[in-house]
């Protein structure tokens, strides 16, 4: 497969590396300085760059008939506009905030305990992520994704960062050296505590989700999320 990398950052890097691994090829490596980019020699696209960039990479695949994979985070007031015009141009997209198959099945995991949960006021909820000092946007696209799992299926009404009440859900970020991504959802009662954690040992699992995405994608059109690539029902 001919892949094109949008940012060659600290994942287009890490990605390059697990998708020559798997037999395929880096066509391209883009950043904020290029242009004239031929996207007919692309099979697929990566993109993991920065939060104002991310929609921009998106519609020109997306006018140039690439499937394009997105990991970066930070840009979500754009997503509907981003499906739409894909749909519009029967292209093929995913999404997702975090990629590796550990953290999506906590996500699974996260909603089912928040479902278990509805009916037990006695138990408060918070979340806290905490990343490497060099990441740009708080909280965390993985946080967000955990915030509404819990939303969707209790009577918060939405989150906030750093602040919470009956109705908010509190996400704390913290930024720490190089840490590559540590999630927990806590639910706190007088007489005790259940928490869930996964902790990302470096970027692997995400880099591995990201080409595994892509594989996938190839010959489909849509708009589809890793619960599709990881066929998690
Ligand atoms: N969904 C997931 O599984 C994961 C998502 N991320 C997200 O991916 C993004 C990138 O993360 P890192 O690689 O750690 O950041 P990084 O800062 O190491 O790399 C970002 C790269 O984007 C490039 N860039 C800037 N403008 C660009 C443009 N217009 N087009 C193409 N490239 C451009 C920069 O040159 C830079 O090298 C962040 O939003 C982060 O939150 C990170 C890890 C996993
Ligand atoms: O910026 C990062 O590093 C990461 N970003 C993603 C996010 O915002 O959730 C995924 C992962 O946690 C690493």
């Amino acid at each position: 497969m001919r892949i094109a990398l949008f940012g060659y950052g600290k994942m287009g890097q890490m990605i390059e590396q697990v998708a020559i691994k798997r037999g395929h090829e880096i066509v391209a490596k883009i950043d904020e300085n290029s242009e004239n980019i031929d996207f007919s020699t692309m099979d697929v696209a990566i993109d993991f760059s920065m939060p104002e960039a991310a929609f921009g990479n998106i519609t020109k695949c997306l006018h140039n008939n690439v499937p394009i994979i997105s990991g970066t985070t930070g840009w979500l007031d754009k997503y509907e506009d981003a499906t739409t015009l894909c749909q519009e141009k029967k292209g093929a997209f995913i999404y997702a905030s975090n990629f590796s198959l550990g953290v999506n099945i906590f996500f699974e995991l996260n909603n089912y305990l928040a479902k278990m949960m509805q009916n037990l006021p006695e138990y408060n909820v918070e979340l806290e992520e905490i990343h490497h000092t060099q990441k740009l946007d708080a909280p965390s696209g993985t946080a967000i994704t955990l915030a509404e799992g819990v939303i969707a299926n209790s009577n918060y009404k939405q989150w906030k960062l750093d602040s919470a009440s009956k109705e908010t859900l509190k996400i704390t970020s913290k930024r720490i050296g190089t840490v590559p991504g540590t999630h927990t959802v806590a639910y706190e009662s007088i007489v005790d505590s259940i928490e869930i954690k996964h902790t990302a040992h470096n970027r692997e699992g995400f880099a591995l989700g990201a080409v595994t995405a892509a594989e996938w994608i190839i010959g489909k059109a849509g708009v589809f999320s890793m619960r599709d690539v990881l066929n998690l029902g």
